[in-house]
């Protein structure tokens, strides 16, 4: 998509089942292997009763629709926020949402609003990020 066909208040999103084996990839690759994520006998003994995926895996989403989707290809992190607001349990689905909030034209800079949602519609993650998109 090209800068100048992005509007204010566009969006898009992407979907995705967390499964086991996403949370120990996960701590394999990164090596956060906190019992929460990966302990059951553990997590059983917390206030999530179960084990919960890595806020970071969840978070990854917003990166995925911003770098494939909107405004997708050639776009650069600049910055981002997360707010984790519920656990997301092995077999969520969640979905990350990114909404254009404003576009700080001539650098091609866009504010975004993310957010990540459970199959229950419930917010498990907010936050903002800022995107440049390289290319016009
Ligand atoms: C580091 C990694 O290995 C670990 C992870 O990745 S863990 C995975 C990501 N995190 C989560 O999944 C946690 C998701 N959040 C929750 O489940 C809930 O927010 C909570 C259970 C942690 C708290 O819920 P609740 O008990 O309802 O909270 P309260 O509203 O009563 O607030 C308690 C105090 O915490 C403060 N707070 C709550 N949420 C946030 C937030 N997102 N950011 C900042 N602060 C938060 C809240 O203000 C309360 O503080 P106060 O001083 O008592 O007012």
């Amino acid at each position: 998509m090209r800068y100048e066909e992005i509007k204010v208040g566009d969006s898009a999103s992407f979907s995705k089942t967390i499964s086991e084996s996403d949370i120990y990839q996960f701590a394999g690759l990164t090596g956060d292997f906190n019992p929460v994520h990966v302990d059951a006998t553990y997590a059983e003994t917390t206030m999530f009763k179960e084990r919960i995926a890595h806020g970071l895996l969840t978070g990854s989403f917003v990166s995925t629709v911003l770098g494939m989707k909107l405004p997708g290809s050639n776009s650069v992190y600049l910055s981002q926020s997360f707010s984790f607001k519920a656990p997301v349990k092995i077999g969520d689905t969640v979905t990350a949402k990114v909404t254009v909030l404003e576009k700080k034209d001539p650098k091609r800079i866009l504010k975004l609003k993310t957010e990540v949602y459970n199959q229950y519609g419930s917010v498990v993650i907010d936050g903002e990020a800022m995107v440049m998109k390289l290319i016009k």
